[in-house]
């Protein structure tokens, strides 16, 4: 190696540890590094990108190979998530050959060299729902994901025109679902506001179980920014919603994603649904009520994989036992006969199949479908769903 790429590798390689040293946990990585990116304006592009990759990169090995040095586990993490490293050139050449390599294939090769063991790069697998496929998640956990939009109904042809004008590289999966390369900045085109939401493979998936019907009644129970009522909406305009959320601050990004795609009719309330609503909603009775429950959020690490080595499992339960106390507050607000959505974007069973099968033995529901929407095999997040029906 050049002499002078090698200096390179070494001040990527600072860079990286200076970033990593100021980093407490408290926030999300990549707000942290926003932060830490201003206040080293020395850091041009190419440092900016470089310093990203290994920390990212470095975050997706989780908790594996705990006996090696920070910079040899670097090595290993650039060697798994990468199919080209300067780093690993200059630090491991002797896995120069088998950069190329499939994830399967690479991980398997660092296990026989007894360097890592494969459930550490995510290890929470004892508590994955059944019908997650370990091997095949621990190993996207090790791929950057893609970032998804969803078109508005009807709009597909102007947005794929936009986006060729704009050369910006896309795969469509389907008439409202487009694929793009993780990074792509759509907000430099004002021409797609309204037009489109970042809304992920599996998020857009769960449509399928709502299965709303013109002129119902909806709530949406724990609505956050919109997005599963944005999806709710796109299909059935005329839907009569309710939407609701601890506090309004938490609501207002809503406002305006519901404002842009000229949604005006709906109905918002403040609503703590650990306890019961009765005060506020009194025996009003809903079509369909979403429950996209607060979780642990452990389908979507692949995006902040920062969350690996943070999590503490005492959260699990903490977020089943939440879980279960708010589908009790809502329970009695389903028509009979009328369905119940129950959301997570999490991989564990405890906040999944367990919470089914407590709404399923205490509150009067009977299941119609229920899954895991594995977007591991899409470079998409995980999440569960259930349709539940009132008896
Ligand atoms: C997974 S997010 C919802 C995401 C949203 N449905 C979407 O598609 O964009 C869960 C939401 O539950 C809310 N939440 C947490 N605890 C709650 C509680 N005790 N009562 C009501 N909502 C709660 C959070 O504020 C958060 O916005």
């Amino acid at each position: 190696m050049a002499e002078l790429s090698e200096k390179r590798v070494y001040q990527q390689i600072r860079n990286f540890e200076r970033a990593m040293d100021g980093f407490e946990g408290h926030q999300p990585f990549s707000r942290y590094l926003t932060t830490f990116f201003k206040e080293n304006k020395q850091m041009g592009s190419s440092d900016r990108k470089s310093t990203s990759r290994l920390c990212y990169n470095y975050f997706r090995l989780g908790a594996a190979a705990p006996q090696l040095s920070q910079q040899r586990r670097l090595v290993l993490a650039e060697f798994l998530c990468e199919k080209d490293s300067p780093l690993v050139s200059l630090l491991e050449p002797a896995y120069l050959e088998k950069l190329g390599l499939s994830v399967g294939e690479k991980i398997a090769f660092l296990e026989s060299e007894g360097l890592i063991k494969s459930e550490d790069l995510f290890p929470f697998t004892a508590y994955f729902s059944p019908q997650i496929d370990t091997k095949l998640f621990l190993e996207s956990q090790l791929v950057q994901p893609h970032l998804y939009i969803r078109i508005k109904r009807g709009k597909n042809k102007i947005v794929r025109a936009i986006l060729d004008e704009n050369q910006i590289p896309y795969h469509e999966l389907d008439d409202q679902t487009i694929a793009l390369a993780n990074g792509t900045s759509l907000q430099r085109f004002s021409t797609l506001e309204g037009l489109v939401e970042v809304q992920d493979l599996s998020s857009q998936r769960t449509l399928a179980f709502m299965k709303p019907a013109e002129r119902e009644s909806w709530w949406d129970a724990c609505a956050a920014s919109g997005g599963k009522s944005l999806l709710l909406m796109d299909a059935c305009p005329s839907i009569n919603l309710l939407v609701s959320d601890l506090r309004m601050s938490i609501l207002r990004n809503l406002d305006e994603r519901f404002d842009l795609v000229g949604i005006k009719h709906y109905r918002k309330k403040i609503l703590d649904l650990t306890k019961d609503p009765y005060p506020i909603l009194g025996n009003e009775k809903f079509d369909g009520v979403l429950l996209d429950a607060p979780c642990t959020g452990s389908g979507t690490w692949g995006r902040t994989p920062e969350m690996i080595r943070q999590f503490k499992t005492v959260k699990i339960e903490e977020f089943s036992t939440l879980q279960k106390t708010i589908a009790s507050h809502v329970a009695g607000y389903v028509k009979v006969g009328k369905p119940l959505i129950y959301i997570t974007c999490s991989i564990f069973k405890a906040e999944n199949e367990e919470v089914v099968d407590y709404i399923l033995n205490n509150l009067g529901f009977e299941l119609e479908s229920m899954r895991c929407l594995d977007g591991y095999t899409e470079r998409a997040d995980s999440m569960f769903v259930a349709r539940l029906i009132k008896k």
